[in-house]
């Protein structure tokens, strides 16, 4: 029941979340599924009269109890994040009785950047992507600002709200730092999406604002190449190949120019792909430095 919802999530009553009813949640289709579980475009209609609000619905694998803790986590860090440059979180939906719980939130109708670089790569310039790489950039600043470290900084998990506004979503990896260390040490690495990771991630779990730095590098990567997959590294995690690629990164080996990348973007990049993590800039000096990229009008 509602109390015992509150006090699992120890909220005092004022800040009630929404509790959206299962019987008034009809279900559309479905937007994505992974491990993490799915998420289906749902209508929330009340009135029954097909005037509700159209909402994405994370549900969770089902009986995998262990994902549970993990999920509420999650619950519990998108709820308390309020930046434009994040999805929006709208609340719980609990069902059989309090064994299940799906997460709402708003629905974005264009999908994620992947998709939507893929589709309309003609009428996306060069501006258009440092906007949006503008536009992580201080959902990333937001979340530092938080004391959380994302952990899966990727194009697949930017999504596109409108032809100007991109939102970070996707908060399960999402690890806040403790109060007294820069990092957070992962026990379980799990299915790692190792060319996202920066090598102190591959070689020790170490996640920081700075590892996030990395992947923001890679995703610049992935904008200014459309999201080609045949340009960018696949989603693929292997001991062997993990060790390799921490062996040419320390040799300085890394990712070319995307086709017509401007050069002062991949210089970015390269900035962002610091072997040492000091040495990586910080997302607010990347804004600035992108900011004023925006501003001028070359390339
Ligand atoms: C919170 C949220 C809000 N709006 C939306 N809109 C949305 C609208 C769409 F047309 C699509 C697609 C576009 C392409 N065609 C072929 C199929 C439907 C779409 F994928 C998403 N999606 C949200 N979440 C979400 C959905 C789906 C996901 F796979 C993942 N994830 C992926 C990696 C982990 S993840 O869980 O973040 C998050």
């Amino acid at each position: 029941d509602k109390d015992s919802f509150l006090r699992t999530f120890n909220l005092s009553y004022q800040q009630e979340p929404s509790l959206y009813e299962e019987r008034h949640l009809r279900y559309i289709n479905l937007l994505g599924k992974g491990n993490f579980g799915s998420v289906e475009l749902c209508r929330y209609d009340p009135l029954g009269d097909n005037t509700g609000e159209l909402v994405a619905v994370k549900k969770l694998q089902p009986n995998k109890q262990s994902n549970m803790a993990e999920f509420q986590r999650e619950i519990h860090t998108i709820s308390s994040l309020h930046c434009e440059n994040i999805v929006k979180y709208l609340g719980v939906c609990y069902s059989m009785g309090r064994l299940n719980m799906s997460l709402v939130m708003e629905y974005l109708p264009n999908g994620s950047l992947v998709s939507y670089l893929e589709k309309n790569r003609q009428n996306v310039n060069s501006k258009r992507l440092l906007l949006f790489a503008s536009q992580i950039c201080k959902g990333m600043e937001y979340l530092q600002s938080m004391r959380y470290v994302h952990r899966d900084l990727a194009a697949r998990n930017i999504l596109v709200a409108s032809e100007t506004l991109v939102k970070i979503a996707d908060f399960g990896l999402t690890k806040i730092i403790p109060f007294d260390k820069e990092y957070y040490r992962v026990t379980h690495p799990g299915e790692s999406p190792i060319f996202w990771y920066a090598p102190e991630s591959i070689t020790e779990f170490k996640f920081s604002h700075k590892s996030d730095v990395w992947s923001f590098g890679i995703v610049l990567h992935e904008l200014f190449s459309y999201c080609e997959h045949k340009q960018n590294p696949k989603k693929v995690s292997v001991p062997s190949i993990a060790m390799h690629l921490v062996n040419i990164l320390k040799e300085n080996w890394r990712l070319p120019a995307p086709l017509h990348c401007p050069p002062r973007v991949y210089a970015m990049m390269l900035n962002c792909w610091a072997y040492n993590s000091e040495d990586r800039p910080s997302f607010s000096s990347l804004g600035e430095q992108i900011k004023t990229y925006i501003q001028d009008d070359r390339d």
